[in-house]
């Protein structure tokens, strides 16, 4: 199926509410050639989990943006995990795994669970109407992650805007990749300063990844770009993921009494608000030789663009797919991915979330909306920018 011109997935409309667009996608064919952007897209869950599992004919070192790195060379040093493939991707993966594993985590679960403890009673302190998005959903990152990876205290606030680029730099050119040109450079340089062997703590995930560059696990060119990695995937895409579940919740009060009776269910539900919001709405992959599918063939060395958040919101695979239900099985859901780039920092992402809605839940009976919540715009990421609520304390 070719498409002259359908809304443009990368255009503010679609950007602001993707759904129709998704439904379009879904019920077209299994892939839409978009011709605007000379790229073929997948919507339905089932060809979306195909592609991301299938990594041999849909790689990712020629990246996993709309730029073809066969075509045009990367505006950054690829990553060694994300723009990798096997064997090349083997063994940065494995030593991340290990660093980034729930057992490994758990070391900092009384620390982190102390951080939000005291962040949510400053923030009680002083009022229960807030934005929970800088309050909250920001705070709670900003305050253990960077720490947790080991980085100085100078300069973090390169972090959320460098982030903010890099994700809209696998988008098109277009007036989001244009608005973080300006400070690219700066924030890039101060990314990199943090990721060198000396800058790093001896406690945190970089020295660690250091400590297996001196075992020769993996080489010493590697460990700062995989430093690097948990700077660029580990804090704008928690911070979405707090937002949605924290949009969700307001949005939904019967689903917060269920927390609040059930707290083990916080886990699956952060899952169930990942699937439902999918912060990482797109990724690319390109073809390694031409791919039959269904009557579409995909020539070898093109763009496939998967729509994550349009597969996990797909009526063939979900029973009712928009609602919010943390009861529900959340699991295969591709808003972490799926496969062998399945997101590593996963356990990561789950722990900030369980432990801030503990430390919530045993404080606030109710949370509701205090005003319309303002989305934040992002060629790959959706979240909000503002979402202000109005508590009642337990
Ligand atoms: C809610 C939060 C998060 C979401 C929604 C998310 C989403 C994703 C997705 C969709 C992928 C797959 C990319 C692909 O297939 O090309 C991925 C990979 C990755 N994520 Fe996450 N992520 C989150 C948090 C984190 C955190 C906290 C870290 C670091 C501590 C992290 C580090 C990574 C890395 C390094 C990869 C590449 C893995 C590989 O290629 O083997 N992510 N993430
Ligand atoms: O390795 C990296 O630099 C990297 C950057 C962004 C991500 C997105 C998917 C969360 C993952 C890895």
């Amino acid at each position: 199926i070719h498409a002259p011109t359908t809304p443009d997935p990368f255009g503010r409309a679609v950007l602001e509410n993707p759904q129709p667009f998704h439904e379009w996608l879904r019920e077209t064919a299994p892939v839409v050639y978009l011709e605007q952007y000379g790229v073929y897209a997948m919507g339905r869950y089932a060809d979306v989990h195909a592609a991301l599992v299938d990594w041999q004919n849909f790689e990712s070192s020629s990246g996993v943006g709309i730029s073809n790195f066969r075509k045009e060379a990367p505006w950054r040093q690829p990553s060694v995990l994300l723009e990798a493939d096997p064997p090349h991707h083997d063994a940065p993966r494995g030593v991340l795994a290990k660093i980034l594993s729930a057992r490994e985590l758990g070391r900092l679960r009384a620390q982190w669970v102390a951080d939000a403890d005291e962040l949510v009673d400053s923030l009680l302190s002083r009022g229960t109407e807030f934005d929970a998005v800088p309050e909250l959903a920001e705070a709670f990152p900003l305050r253990v992650f960077p720490d947790a990876v080991g980085i100085s205290g100078e300069g973090r606030e390169n972090l959320l805007p460098y982030g903010d680029h890099l994700f809209n730099t696998f988008g098109p050119h277009n007036w989001l990749t244009a608005k973080g040109e300006p400070h690219i450079a700066e924030s890039s340089r101060w990314v990199a300063e943090q990721c060198s062997h000396e800058a790093l703590s001896s406690e945190g995930f970089g020295a660690r990844i250091w400590a297996a560059a001196d075992r020769g696990e993996i080489t010493a060119a590697q460990a700062p770009l995989m430093v690097r990695s948990l700077l660029s995937a580990g804090v704008d895409t928690t911070v979405i993921g707090l937002s949605a579940i924290l949009n969700a919740f307001a949005t939904h009060p019967e689903q917060w009494q269920r927390l609040r009776h059930e707290p083990a269910l916080a886990r699956a539900a952060f899952d169930e608000a990942i699937r439902l919001e999918s912060p990482v709405q797109t990724f690319f992959r390109t073809a390694t030789r031409d791919i039959v599918l269904g009557e579409t063939v995909i020539p070898e060395g093109e763009k496939i663009l998967m729509f994550l958040a349009s597969a996990n919101r797909d009526p063939r695979r979900w029973t009712d797919p928009h609602s919010f239900d943390i009861t529900r099985d959340p699991s295969g859901h591709v808003g972490f991915g799926m496969g062998i780039h399945q997101c590593v920092g996963q356990h990561v992402a789950r722990l900030e979330a369980s432990i801030l809605l503990a430390a919530l839940a045993r404080r606030i009976s109710a949370i509701e909306p205090a005003g319309s919540a303002v989305r934040h715009l992002n060629n790959t990421l959706r979240g909000f920018d503002s979402i202000p609520v109005s508590v009642t304390v337990a």
